[in-house]
């Protein structure tokens, strides 16, 4: 009905600029590459583009590091190639939506330029500084205010030689935490944003968007976190969710939005939180990306430290999003981004089963209850790197964190924990066919291409009527079309069972039945009576599903969609 808000029927699709088509041979991907593929979405029927940052930026850490909000990268293009852009997505009907990276700047902004200049700077507080931490002689390890970790291996805080004190910065040094504690800085962002919404932009991905609050004592003390002896405590404890989090968001939405929208990531936030973060009611944000289902393989040592994933967990953490949303809020459903291995090498299987496993997660994720991501290349069943030399990474995250590692493991180690963990695995350039350099670039890609492109690419997929490409496109028109998928209440079926994902969809007297196998093997589904004369709704086996009264046979990784009145 009407009254639904518009992203219940929408499907969201990320590009990653520096890796989706590079138009004048520097190997790099750019705003006329991203114009030139516009067909592509089209094709794919999204609704949504969700551009990563393009903004003028040193590219520390590949442009979530700003420099300045309002222009373009040159590496990117011009504010003119956006409002082409822009342009031609709304001529087609697609919205724009900008990555938002206010929970800190790059250290080349003219913001922390002056702030850094002296102490008594009046953009001083516009960041973090402290002083050394009593009695430790400043700039030596442990001297640090307080025993923060950054995302990014080591220390959150770095010292400044200049004015004697020290710096936060959750992420790289060259990426320090913005202090949203002081209303100037807020303005600001929010002059900023509505600078974007009056150009034609239609929402914000707000980059870990719950870090902005940090926990300050009384008397403005940052307070230390757990954390083993001599060890860097674990990141962002002491700011995930802080105590003013609802407040600012709440005084953003006042400020800044009239009717166009915001979905927030935000790393460690909890089903509780993400219903008071998405509660229409509570006017803060419309969607928020959890990042549980994505962390379920991870040990100890976290996105290096891989394990197998028990399909239980996963079944049970995305349930209870599912459950925990169902009155209020609403849930962002990704598998890929760009800080994420790819689903299908990851929760699949991309070599013996890469075209059934990566339909089956695809048609899993989607009949889910919320808004579907897609991340480019995961509609073509591109795999993860596959790296073998240390020299091909490029991420930040994963060569800080090899050089953190390199005295506690070998070659063949680091290797081994980058290739299951590494974000590159997300960026290596898109696969639109199967020459040279897979129709990315005519010059040197800054990131090598999977050489898999001979097989896996745009033109051989669209070419293939039972493809990957073929069956997103098919899962895209369902949810503009079919109520039941956008809206119909979610239901777990078979939680115990280690090998099936089961799940209904119910709206009024209609219901669906979602199954999907994560084995290779044969699998039998016992889904109780009334499904035996179900009609299909969508599988990824052309051949019809085997029901036997009050059970499904499943072939290997296969997904299928049954409905019934
Ligand atoms: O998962 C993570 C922690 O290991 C990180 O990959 C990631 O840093 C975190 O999810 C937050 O991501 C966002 O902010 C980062 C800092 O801006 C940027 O590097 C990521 O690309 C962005 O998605
Ligand atoms: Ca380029």
């Amino acid at each position: 009905p009407a009254d639904e808000p518009w992203w219940t029927r929408a499907v969201v699709y990320q590009i990653y600029p520096r890796s989706f088509q590079d138009t004048n041979g520097d190997g790099i991907g750019d705003l006329p590459g991203i114009l030139q593929r516009v067909d592509h979405l089209v094709e794919l029927g999204v609704d949504v583009l969700w551009l990563s940052p393009i903004y003028r930026s040193p590219q520390d850490d590949n442009g979530y590091d700003i420099s300045d909000y309002e222009d373009i990268d040159p590496a990117f293009g011009t504010l003119e190639d956006l409002d082409r852009l822009l342009e031609a997505l709304h001529e087609r009907g697609l919205k724009l939506v900008m990555d938002l990276v206010v929970n800190h700047t790059s250290d080349e902004h003219p913001w922390f330029v002056e702030s850094q200049s002296s102490t008594d700077n009046p953009k001083r507080d516009w960041y973090w500084w402290r002083p050394a931490r009593e009695g430790m002689e400043p700039g030596t390890p442990g001297a640090e205010p307080t025993n923060w970790g950054s995302f990014f291996s080591g220390p959150a805080w770095d010292h400044d030689e200049a004015t004697g004190e020290y710096y936060l910065h959750l992420f790289s040094r060259k990426q320090p935490d913005l202090n949203w504690e002081n209303p100037e800085v807020r303005r600001a962002v929010y002059r900023m944003m509505r600078w974007w919404l009056d150009r034609g932009v239609d929402g914000f991905r707000m980059d870990v968007i719950n870090l902005i609050s940090k926990t300050v004592g009384p008397d403005g003390s940052l307070p230390d976190v757990p954390a083993e002896d001599g060890r860097y405590g674990q990141p962002g404890v002491a700011a995930a969710n802080g105590p003013r989090l609802h407040e600012f968001l709440q005084e953003m939405h006042r400020e800044v939005f009239d009717g166009r929208r915001g979905v927030g990531e935000t790393p460690g936030t909890t089903v509780e939180h993400g219903r008071l973060l998405t509660d229409p009611a509570r006017h803060e944000l419309d969607m928020v990306f959890t990042f549980e289902h994505v962390s379920l393989d991870h040990g100890p040592g976290g996105r290096f430290d891989v394990h197998p994933l028990d399909l239980r967990d996963l079944k049970a953490t995305l349930g209870r999003w599912q459950a925990g949303l169902a009155e209020a809020g609403w849930n962002a459903l990704y598998w890929d981004n760009h800080d994420q291995p790819r689903i299908v090498s990851r929760y699949g299987d991309d070599v013996a089963y890469r075209r059934e496993s990566a339909t089956m997660l695809a048609i899993v994720l989607h009949l889910h209850r919320g808004t579907p991501y897609i991340y480019q290349g995961e509609e073509l069943g591109m795999t993860n790197a596959h790296f073998t030399s240390l020299e091909e990474y490029r991420d930040i995250e994963s060569l800080r964190w090899a050089d953190a590692e390199r005295d506690r493991l070998s070659e063949e180690q680091l290797l081994g924990c980058l290739a299951a963990g590494s974000r590159d695995n997300a960026r290596t350039p898109v696969q639109w066919d199967d020459t040279a350099q897979a129709g990315f670039t005519t010059g040197r890609p800054w990131i090598a291409v999977n050489p898999n492109h001979d097989t896996i690419n745009a033109a051989a997929e669209r070419a293939d009527p039972d493809s990957v490409f073929h069956l997103y496109r098919r899962l895209v028109a369902l949810r503009h079309e079919d109520p039941v998928v956008q809206r119909g209440d979610f239901h777990l079926l078979l939680p115990d069972d280690p090998h099936v994902y089961a799940f209904t969809r119910t709206l009024g007297d209609e219901q669906l039945l979602v199954l999907g196998s994560f084995s290779s093997d044969p699998q039998v589904a016992e889904v109780g009576p009334g499904w035996s004369d179900a009609s299909l709704v969508i599988g990824n086996y052309t051949s019809p599903v085997a029901t036997d009264g009050d059970r499904v046979a499943l072939r290997s990784w296969e997904a299928v969609v049954l409905r019934r009145t």
